[in-house]
């Protein structure tokens, strides 16, 4: 007999710099499916998927939540507590050391008032490597006395500790189900390579049909460098002289645009500050190497341009 499915979305929500980032990579790992950046709902944003055990977690983010500064933000926000309340479990990120600042109680606030009452909502206490166990237990009692979690947790999503616990818990809790993504989509993506799809995908919207056919982005240099950003080098390559000309665009207007574009979502994917320098290179052999290409994982069309 199979064991049960289970599958669903799970909403991770905090303060900015409470580690939503951190701890999405260190759950997820270099699990990050290919479909990631792709599937995309105007309400959320898929971030990750990982299974544990039988049961597919689906992570998803809620883009500018906490920061409405104009109207038209204070309308995402809406948007985006949407996003939370359809997810199946909620996680709150809050920070051990600054504990119930004046941003988590009016995430809190909105919690109770947007949320369903059945949802479950669990509280991620993390960064613990900073603070004394006593300040803890102080903080996680204050903390669900100000809403009813279904489960507390004390983590730290930059060394590891509690995160295993609580990637147990939210596939226990999810809902029996097939998974949304089959398991072979799933593989391991490098990173290198999800960031040169992100700018191909950006040089096809910008390009539409006067996109070369015969284009590929490939990451050359990766440096996460000690200030936390990250330099990453790419090179556009295009079989012929006349379309390096069309990717470059007026006094190099085009490449400039779409490097701002893609170092953007890189960055948020990331959640580190990225700079993006992207070359454009000619190589006119490039049909020979598609099967290496596809044997990489990457798409391509093939066909004279
Ligand atoms: N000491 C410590 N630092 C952590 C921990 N988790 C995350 N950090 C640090 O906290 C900072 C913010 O982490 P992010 O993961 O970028 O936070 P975020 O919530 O994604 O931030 P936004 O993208 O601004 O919403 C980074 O400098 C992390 O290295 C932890 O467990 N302990």
């Amino acid at each position: 007999m199979t064991e049960t499915t289970r599958a669903g979305f799970v909403a991770l929500i905090g303060e900015p710099n409470a580690g939503k980032s951190t701890l999405l990579n260190r759950m997820v790992g270099a699990k990050v499916s290919i479909v990631t950046h792709k599937v995309q709902t105007t309400r959320t944003r898929i971030r990750g998927v990982c299974m544990e055990g039988q049961a597919q977690i689906v992570f998803v983010d809620t883009p500018g939540l906490f920061r409405p500064r104009r109207r038209l933000d204070r309308a995402m926000v809406k948007a985006a507590w949407g996003g939370a309340a359809d997810a199946d479990i909620v996680v709150l990120l809050v920070e051990a050391h600054r504990g119930l600042t004046e941003g988590a109680q009016a995430i809190i606030d909105r919690m109770a008032d947007q949320l369903p009452r059945d949802r479950p909502v669990a509280l991620a206490i993390n960064k613990i490597d900073r603070v004394k166990a006593e300040t803890l237990l102080a903080l996680a009692e204050e903390m669900n006395g100000a809403y009813p979690f279904a489960k507390t947790f004390m983590i730290s999503a930059e060394k590891g500790y509690g995160v295993a616990d609580l990637r147990e818990w939210l596939a226990a809790e999810l809902p029996e189900g097939p998974w949304f993504y089959p398991e072979d989509q799933l593989a391991d993506v490098p990173m290198r390579m999800i960031a040169a799809e992100m700018t191909r995908e950006k040089l096809t919207l910008r390009l539409h049909e006067e996109l070369p056919y015969q284009l590929t982005v490939e990451t050359e240099k990766w440096e996460d460098r000690a200030d936390g950003t990250t330099r990453i080098d790419q090179v556009v390559y295009v079989a012929r002289d006349g379309h390096k000309g069309i990717v470059l665009g007026n006094r190099g207007e085009t490449i400039k645009a779409i490097g701002a574009a893609s170092r953007a979502e890189i960055s948020e994917f990331l959640g580190r500050t990225v700079h993006l320098f992207l070359t454009v290179k000619v190589r006119p052999n490039w049909l020979e190497e598609a099967e290496r290409y596809s044997e990489m994982g990457l798409e391509f069309k093939d066909g004279d341009a």
